[in-house]
């Protein structure tokens, strides 16, 4: 009971079983001191939370898992974001609508880049978000260190960073610093057609000159290298006989919006989860049962 407000707030968490395992966490507030009825908050609960760090029947492991005793309320916190772009912005356009839209459980926190002038820049500034440079260039003084960086994003209290359009290595320092959270998205069907040389149209053509009948985004967590980093999401595309970079482009990028906000979804609502063999997978919403 909160001793300062008079309210009387007690938050008792009962673990309802229904739909096959499915675990809701349900937290009654009651606010005595207005009068106002119980306020039922159905919050999704992590299954595994609740019950232990790994789940017996899956082998999963959530990332966020913590055992029920430290777990107040099963709310699932609102997460902050960094979005880091080179270019025009248009992925990170969609996760900042879908956040204020309410399909995002996050806030854009910051958004890092290496062109200062680059549409997403003018873009975060146009909505009132910091506009951070990295990394330092030997032409301007005013872009951080990693570690400058590092320092940055945990005043901010990021929990992921989310390269869209970023064509920079991240260093290993901010890799380490950052586990299992931060993620890229690259516009084809990885490990084809990644590394070092692959960005932006140069992708494209390439598949188009492959023969390639298919292609399509991947959204991969990041390692130290370019590319290398575990799939946890992909969408298909055809490549038609006559199509140019260009359209292929703007065929792949349409489907780019929708995996990534999907994606950025469920890492704010805590539903990506690790199979025993190191796999990621996303948990559904509708049904915990189900992972892609
Ligand atoms: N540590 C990591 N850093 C980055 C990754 C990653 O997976 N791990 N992904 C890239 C994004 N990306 C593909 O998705 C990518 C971006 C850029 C390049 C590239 O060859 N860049 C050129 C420089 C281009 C420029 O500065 O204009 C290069 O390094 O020579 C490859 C892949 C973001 N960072
Ligand atoms: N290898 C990295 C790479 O090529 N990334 C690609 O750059 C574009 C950025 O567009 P956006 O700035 O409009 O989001 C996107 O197509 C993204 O997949």
């Amino acid at each position: 009971m909160s001793s300062t407000t008079g309210i009387r707030v007690y938050s008792s968490i009962n673990v309802h079983k229904s739909l096959e395992r499915r675990r809701l966490c349900r937290v009654y507030t009651r606010n005595l001191s207005f009068g106002r009825q119980c306020l039922e908050k159905p919050w999704f609960a992590p299954e595994l939370a609740i019950e232990k760090p790994r789940d017996s029947r899956t082998g999963f492991t959530c990332r966020n898992c913590v055992p029920d005793a430290e777990r107040e309320d099963c709310a699932v916190r609102r997460k902050k974001l960094a979005v880091f772009v080179s270019g025009g912005g248009s992925n990170f356009r969609s996760i900042h609508e879908a956040s204020v839209g309410g399909l995002v459980h996050g806030d854009v926190a910051v958004l890092v880049t290496d062109k200062p002038g680059c549409g997403g820049a003018e873009y975060a500034r146009a909505n009132g978000i910091p506009v951070i440079l990295f990394p330092k260039t030997k032409s301007s003084a005013e872009g951080l260190s990693s570690i400058d960086l590092i320092t940055t994003l945990r005043k901010f209290k990021v929990d992921f960073i989310l390269l869209a359009g970023y064509l920079k290595l991240i260093p290993a320092e901010l890799v380490q610093a950052y586990p299992k959270s931060i993620l890229n998205i690259h516009p084809s069907l990885l490990p084809a057609f990644g590394g070092k040389g692959f960005y932006g149209l140069k992708v494209h053509r390439a598949v188009i000159a492959s023969g390639a009948r298919y292609s399509g985004p991947t959204v991969h967590f990041v390692d130290e290298n370019f590319d290398t980093g575990r799939t946890l999401a992909q969408r298909v595309v055809p490549v038609l006989a006559n199509d140019t970079a260009e359209e292929l482009a703007a065929r792949v990028l349409h489907e780019e919006h929708q995996v990534y906000v999907e994606v950025v979804s469920a890492l704010c609502e805590d539903r990506i989860v690790w199979r025993e063999d190191g796999v990621p997978l996303i948990r559904s919403r509708e049904d915990p049962n189900v992972y892609t």
